[in-house]
C-alpha cells in the first residue's frame, strides 16, 4: 500500500521549505550530486550514448546539470555545457560547476541544434516568470530534450505553460512529483516522468505544509464486503429523475449499482412507469419526494443528471432542507450558473470545466488554486472532472487524479461517476474520501474498458474496479 506521505505533490515553494529544513541535515551538496547522478543514470538507460549538451541556469537547476554531464563525461559519453549564467557564487551549484572540467560550448541555438540530447537543467523548481525569448529559442533548436526535475517553462506548481514549448521525452524529478507533473496542459510536455530517490530524510517530507495529495489507494480506504454485510449496510443511493433525459439518471443509477450499492432507488414521480422497463433490481418509487424524504435510511442523493433546472428547483432545496447528502451534477450545476452560493449545503459537485466556469468563471491557469478556492467559498467537495481530475476538499486539502484514460472522454461518463461517488458516500465514507475513491475506480474502470467504450461499457469494469482500489489500500 502507497502511504499518504508517498502520495503528496509538493509544489516548488514547498520542496524550496523541504530543502531549507533538510540543510541542516543533509548538506545540499550532497543532495545535488545524488539528483545528478539519477539524472545521469536515468539518461543512460533511456538513450544509447551519443552526444549530450547540458544546458545549466544559474540555480540548483543549473547545479543538477553540472552533476549529470560529469557524471555521463565519467561514462564515457560525449558531453558539453553550455551556461545561460554563471552559477549564484558560493553556492552548491556554482561548487557543482567548479567540478566540470569538460568543454563549455555558448549558449546558443545552433549547439543545441548540433547536440543529439538536450539536457534541459535551466530552470526547476525556483522558476518564476516565463523564460526569455532566447531560452525559448535555444530549446526549440534541440532534437531531444530530457528535463530535470522540471521542463524550463512549465509552472511546477499548477501545470500551466509559461511559454511555447517543444516536448520533453522525459523528466527526472526527485523526493516527489509535483503538482506541474501531473496537470495539463504540462504533462503533455513532459514525456516519460521519473521520480528518483536522493536521501531526502523522509521525517522531514512529513514535516512540511503540503496538502497536495496524488489520487491513489492508500489515501483513502474503500469498504470491504464483509460476512455480515447487508443492503443497508453497503449503503443506499438515491436519485432525482425527470422527464426529458431519462438516460442520464439510469447511467447514473447503473454506475452506483456496479460499484457496490446495496440498494438503489430511483424517484421518478409521473414518470415512474418508463423507469420500470429497465433493469429490475433499479427500484422505482412514483411517491412525491417529501414522502420519499420521511426515511432516514436514504441518507445520499444524486441530484442532477437527466434533471432540467427547473426540475432541480423543484428538488433540490427540498434535499437540503431534509439534511440530505446531496452530490450534484449536471442539472444541478447549470441551476446555480453564476449563483454558485444556491449549491451551500450540497456534500460534493462535480463539474467539468464549461460547468465550473459557468459557476465560478474562468479559472485561469491555475485550475488547482481555483478549484480550491470554489471548495472553501461553498463549504463543499468539488470534484474538477478532466484528463486531471482535481478533488478539493473545503479544508484546503487537493488530490490529483492521474489514473485514468482518455476513454472516460464520452457521454454519460460523468454521470456513472456521480453514481459510484454516491455509492461511496452511502458505504459511509467521508465526502473527499469516497470522491477520491470514486473518482480512482471509475478512472480504473475506464481503464479496463478497452478501446472506445460507451459509458454503458464503464459498469462491467466497476466491481472489479472497486476490488482492486480495496486491494491497493491494504
Ligand atoms: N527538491 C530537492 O530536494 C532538491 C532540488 N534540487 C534542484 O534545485 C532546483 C531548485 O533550485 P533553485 O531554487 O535554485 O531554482 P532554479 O529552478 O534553479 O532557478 C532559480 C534561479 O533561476 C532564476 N530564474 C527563475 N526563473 C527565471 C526566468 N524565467 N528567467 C531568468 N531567471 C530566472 C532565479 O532568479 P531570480 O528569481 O533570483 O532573479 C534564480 O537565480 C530544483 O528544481 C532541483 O533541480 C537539487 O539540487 C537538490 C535537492
Ligand atoms: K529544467
Amino acid at each position: 500500500m502507497m502511504h499518504q506521505r508517498q502520495l503528496l505533490l509538493p509544489s516548488p515553494s514547498e520542496c524550496g521549505e523541504l530543502d531549507k529544513r533538510a540543510a541542516s541535515i543533509v548538506p545540499v551538496s550532497r543532495l545535488m550530486e545524488n539528483a545528478g547522478r539519477a539524472v545521469a543514470r536515468a539518461v543512460r538507460q533511456h538513450a544509447a550514448p551519443c552526444r549530450v549538451l547540458v544546458l545549466c541556469g544559474p540555480g540548483n537547476n543549473g547545479g543538477d546539470g553540472y552533476v549529470a554531464a560529469r557524471h555521463l563525461m565519467q561514462a564515457g559519453w560525449s558531453v558539453t555545457v553550455a551556461a545561460l549564467a554563471p552559477p549564484r557564487a558560493g553556492g552548491p551549484a556554482a561548487e557543482a560547476a567548479e567540478k566540470w572540467t569538460g568543454p563549455v560550448v555558448p549558449f546558443s541555438a545552433s549547439e543545441a541544434g548540433r547536440a543529439d540530447i538536450v539536457i534541459d537543467a535551466v530552470f526547476g523548481a525556483g522558476q518564476n516568470r516565463p523564460p526569455s525569448a532566447q531560452i525559448v529559442t535555444v530549446l526549440a533548436a534541440a532534437r531531444r530534450i530530457i528535463a530535470v526535475d522540471m521542463l524550463t517553462g512549465v509552472d511546477g506548481a499548477t501545470g500551466a505553460l509559461l511559454c511555447d514549448l517543444p516536448a520533453a521525452e522525459m523528466t527526472v524529478t526527485f523526493v516527489r512529483l509535483k503538482p506541474g507533473h501531473l496537470l495539463y496542459p504540462g504533462r503533455q510536455y513532459l514525456g516519460e516522468v521519473i521520480c528518483a530517490d536522493i536521501g531526502m530524510p523522509e521525517a522531514l517530507i512529513a514535516e512540511i505544509s503540503c496538502l497536495t495529495w496524488r489520487n491513489e489507494p492508500g489515501l483513502w480506504r474503500v469498504p470491504e464486503m464483509t460476512a455480515e454485510s447487508h443492503k443497508y449496510t453497503r449503503g443506499v443511493v438515491s436519485l432525482c429523475a425527470g422527464a426529458s433525459m431519462p438516460g442520464a439518471a439510469r447511467l447514473s443509477a447503473a454506475g452506483a449499482r456496479a460499484s457496490g450499492a446495496g440498494l438503489v432507488r430511483i424517484s421518478a414521480g409521473a414518470q415512474a412507469a418508463a423507469f420500470r422497463l429497465g433493469p429490475p433490481g433499479l427500484i422505482v418509487d412514483a411517491e412525491p419526494l417529501s414522502e420519499l424524504l420521511e426515511d432516514e435510511r436514504r441518507k445520499v442523493w444524486i441530484c442532477g443528471p437527466g434533471l432540467t433546472t427547473d426540475e432541480v428547483g423543484e428538488v433540490l432545496p427540498m434535499l437540503l432542507d431534509a439534511a440530505r447528502t446531496v452530490v450534484a451534477d449536471a442539472g444541478a450545476l447549470g441551476w446555480a450558473a453564476g449563483k454558485p452560493e444556491k449549491l451551500k449545503g450540497v456534500a460534493a459537485i462535480t463539474p467539468h470545466l464549461g460547468e465550473f466556469t459557468r459557476l465560478f468563471g474562468k479559472p485561469g491557469s491555475d485550475r488547482l488554486g481555483a478549484a480550491r478556492e470554489a471548495a472553501h467559498l461553498l463549504g463543499t467537495v468539488v470534484v474538477l472532472k478532466g484528463p486531471d481530475t482535481i478533488v478539493a476538499a473545503p479544508d484546503g486539502r487537493a488530490a490529483i487524479n492521474a489514473h485514468a484514460s482518455p476513454a472516460l472522454a464520452t457521454a454519460g461518463s460523468g454521470d456513472t461517476l456521480s453514481g459510484v461517488i454516491g455509492t461511496m458516500l452511502a458505504a459511509g465514507m467521508t465526502t473527499w474520501d469516497g470522491c477520491c475513491a470514486g473518482v480512482w475506480i471509475h478512472g480504473e474502470a475506464g481503464l479496463r474498458s478497452g478501446a472506445w467504450p460507451i459509458a454503458e461499457n464503464f459498469d462491467q469494469h466497476l466491481g472489479a474496479a472497486r476490488d482492486a482500489a480495496i486491494q491497493l489500500g491494504k
